[in-house]
């Protein structure tokens, strides 16, 4: 249904080149369709398939008195075929792909051509909307209600025999529940890894020291097809039906009249199906659906690729038909790709602010979930290993959603021997300080010249700029280098110092903004006005919370969680150095949410062993000269005991209102968010929560009853956390976002016990 899209390239050819053209194209779709169905280990991605296959359809379409689209052409066929490690079995019914479309118009195409084919019959027509389950079809053969035989799609007539493997997947029923069955039912469906699955699987991987896979379809259909059913056993892989191919119930004529209720028919025999399916009546419903799960593609328990949209009533199904290769009364929208192949062209590195070398790649830009990306974090060396990617090599890229873009691993079968391994310097980058652990067993290294080494200097003084420290919109990238080169700063202690004088002194400054670069400023005039936005700015920031001022100091581990458990401790900062330089830090170290590792990453802070000058301790001193406040206010009718942090709501709770809820948050300083996502510090769960929880699990946010949110509004998120661990409430990352480490969710719940007063 989507348009054809017909390449440049291809649009004039003679009869020769354009048969030529034909067979080298859906020879090349024949390699991938082997990969991809047959050894679960696809050599392009999905995105780049279906191109091709659309390029192959407009090559037929343009020349079409040529006939090239004969019955054997991959655009007619069902893509797939089946190996010789199972038994062929021949499907009762044949098992059809789905044609897709890739836009509203795609689909609006679709939909007019079958109220055109219907006719006056359309009226009153339903339309079925369900999740596109990322996972490999199967039949299930039911006979008087026991399973019997189930198969892989294969080439759609012809499958692989899976019965022993699908045995073993829990919630498939090996007999149907209740006594009413038919005589023979073919239950179609998706077999998937669930995201959770998929995590847990690939852990397992890593442990026992083999690479991980890349994504959940092919990890699932690599775990179905094994000649091992135990294997099969021991991977968590699950089913959802949608669909009934044969059935024969002697003496019942249509079971059903809509395929919506076909599912509940299965549910009640105890088969799976999805909870995410609704039946609606128009394309603008459709359209809703699609909006809905583009944006919360990821709070599903499994991966989805599209939403598939179906005629509900079963008689117009029947009336419209199939084509060789799908059936005329569905199509499956499709979702930009989160994954693409791109290449791999350098791996370099990147010096942050606490010296923390980087390795990154730099990939020929590549166009993935609706942004170009062209550089991905590889977190260290030893990542690179287990990744094992090489310079040159092509390579997954993804980005899911919001998700910052991964390097998912290299495609082994593209390399053709110019790829070379990454080698990590032994010196810095940036001033050609040798490079070590800050201390053995590390996997990260860095560099010791923190004083002085430029990178690491204009990465702190950005930081001090950024959201979580001081927020100084007017301090972007460029405007902190200019800085520096023109040592009006010598380093984030002189920042609050600057003055119009100073700034004079800035021979060309760039302008940018935290958000982006203006352009240079050479006219007095320009320079001017970006010097009275910095200024301002500065002069706005001086009265900031003490814990955003920790944040700014680059101390390693020293993130907002940490930070805030520090300044509702002790208040101000005189008074948490005294703390840093008293005995061993054991103060420091008993605050709740604090622990050893920070204490000891705080007092080398302000120590600086080693070091003839303790330029940490002296930017304390310059940034109290220069009017900043070191303590907090604290007064108030209303603690502010959720500066910072972010909750979302979800259910409904007996002692707060929705609104109630969201303004005893505001009240304390706190955020309260709509949708919950890493950034999420807690999800407060009342009655009847919906998916909102299932995202929080995932993600590892912490999960909260409603004893457990009053006890954070009214003592904040250390208290919450202290109550639930008893542990250290997360190192925070030091040069990355920052993501709660209190993990298991129920942690976090049963800290947050009823106090049980009255109740039994
Ligand atoms: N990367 C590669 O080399 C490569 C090769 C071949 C195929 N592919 C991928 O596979 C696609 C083609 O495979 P296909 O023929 O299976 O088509 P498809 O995946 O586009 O759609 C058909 C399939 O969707 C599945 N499905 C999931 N949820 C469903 C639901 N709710 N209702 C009905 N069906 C549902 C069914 O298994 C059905 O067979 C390509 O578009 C591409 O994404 C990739
Ligand atoms: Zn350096």
């Amino acid at each position: 249904m989507s348009e054809p899209v017909l390449d440049p390239a291809d649009a004039d050819l003679d009869e020769v080149a354009a048969r030529h053209r034909w067979e080298e194209l859906a020879g090349e779709i024949r390699d991938h369709q082997f990969a991809y169905y047959v050894r679960d280990a696809p050599s392009v991605s999905d995105g780049e398939y279906d191109r091709l296959l659309r390029r192959l359809e407009a090559l037929e379409d343009r020349y079409a008195a040529l006939g090239l689209r004969t019955p054997d052409s991959p655009t007619q066929r069902v893509g797939g075929t089946f190996s010789t490690e199972f038994a062929a079995v021949e499907h009762v019914e044949r098992m059809l792909s789905l044609d897709n479309a890739f836009s509203a118009d795609d689909l609006g195409t679709w939909y007019e051509r079958l109220r055109r084919d219907l006719d006056g019959a359309s009226a009153g027509m339903h339309l079925l909307c369900e999740l596109k389950i990322d996972g490999l079809a199967v039949a299930l053969l039911y006979e008087n209600g026991r399973l019997v035989r189930a198969a892989t799609r294969g080439d759609g007539r012809t499958g692989e025999d899976v019965t022993l493997n699908v045995r073993t997947i829990e919630g498939i029923p090996h007999r149907l529940a209740g006594d009413d069955h038919p005589q023979l039912i073919e239950v179609r469906g998706e077999v998937f890894l669930p995201v959770e699955g998929f995590r847990a699987v690939n852990e397992a991987q890593v442990a026992a020291g083999k690479p991980p896979f890349a994504n959940p379809r092919n990890t699932a259909a690599g775990s179905l097809r094994q000649k091992d059913p135990r294997v099969t056993a021991s991977r968590p892989l699950r089913m959802y039906c949608h669909g009934i191919g044969a059935l024969r119930w002697a003496g019942r004529g249509d079971v059903v009249d809509r395929q919506s209720q076909a599912y509940g028919l299965m549910a009640g025999w105890g088969l799976p199906v999805s909870g995410h399916s609704r039946v609606v009546d128009d394309l603008a419903e459709v359209q809703a659906m699609i909006d809905h799960y583009g944006e919360h593609r990821h709070d599903v328990e499994h991966e989805i690729d599209g939403i598939v949209v179906k005629v509900d009533e079963v008689a117009l199904q029947r009336r419209l038909g199939a084509t060789s290769r799908a059936p005329r009364w569905a199509i499956a929208f499709k979702y930009p790709p989160e994954e693409v192949n791109t290449r791999l062209l350098d791996i370099q590195v990147n010096v942050g602010r606490t010296g923390r070398v980087t390795p990154f790649g730099v990939m020929v830009p590549a166009q993935v979930a609706g942004s170009t990306v062209s550089m991905a974090t590889l977190h260290n060396a030893s990542e690179v290993r287990r990744k094992g990617v090489l310079i040159g090599d092509t390579v997954v890229l993804r980005k899911a959603g919001d998700v910052i873009p991964e390097i998912v691993g290299p495609v082994v079968e593209l390399r053709d021997g110019t790829e070379r391994e990454f080698v990590m310097p032994d010196r810095c980058p940036s001033c050609g300080t040798p490079l070590a652990p800050a201390k053995e067993g590390d996997a990260d290294i860095r560099c010791p010249n923190s004083r002085s080494c430029p990178s690491q200097l204009r990465e702190r003084l950005f930081h001090v700029a950024s959201r979580g420290a001081f927020d100084i919109e007017a301090l972007g990238f460029e405007a902190a280098s200019s800085l520096l080169d023109a040592g009006v700063v010598r380093d984030e202690g002189d920042l609050f110092a600057l003055d119009a004088d100073a700034l004079r002194r800035v021979p060309q400054f760039v302008l940018s903004t935290r958000s982006k670069v203006k352009g240079r400023a050479r006219e007095a005039g320009d320079l001017n006005a970006v010097g009275e936005s910095l200024l301002a700015n500065l002069e706005q920031a001086k009265d900031t919370a003490l814990w955003r001022v920790l944040v700014a100091l680059s101390i390693r581990h020293v993130g907002p969680t940490a930070a805030r458990a520090l300044a509702q401790e002790f208040g101000s900062m005189e008074a948490i150095e005294q703390a840093a330089r008293e005995g061993e830090g054991e103060r420091l170290a008993s605050v709740p949410g604090v622990g050893p590792t920070i204490a000891a990453a705080v007092r080398a802070w302000f120590e600086q062993p080693g070091e003839d000058d303790r330029w940490h301790a002296e930017m304390v001193r310059k940034w109290t000269a220069a009017g900043v406040r070191m303590a907090d206010v604290r007064d108030e009718s209303v603690p502010r005991t959720l500066e910072g942090v972010t909750v979302v709501v979800t259910g409904s709770l007996e002692g707060w209102s929705r609104d109630g809820a969201r303004e005893a948050i505001l009240a304390r300083g706190g955020k309260a968010a709509g949708s919950v996502s890493k950034k999420t510090d807690f999800v407060v769960v009342g009655e009847n929560a919906g998916t909102k929880e299932a995202r929080a699990r995932e993600l590892g946010v912490p999960i909260l009853d409603e004893a457990g949110f009053a006890l954070l509004l009214d003592q904040g998120p250390a208290a919450v956390r202290a109550t639930g661990s008893g542990a250290e409430a997360g190192v925070d990352a030091d040069e990355e976002a920052v993501v709660p480490a209190v993990t298991g969710a129920d942690d976090g719940a049963a800290g947050a016990e009823p106090s049980g007063d009255g109740a039994s």
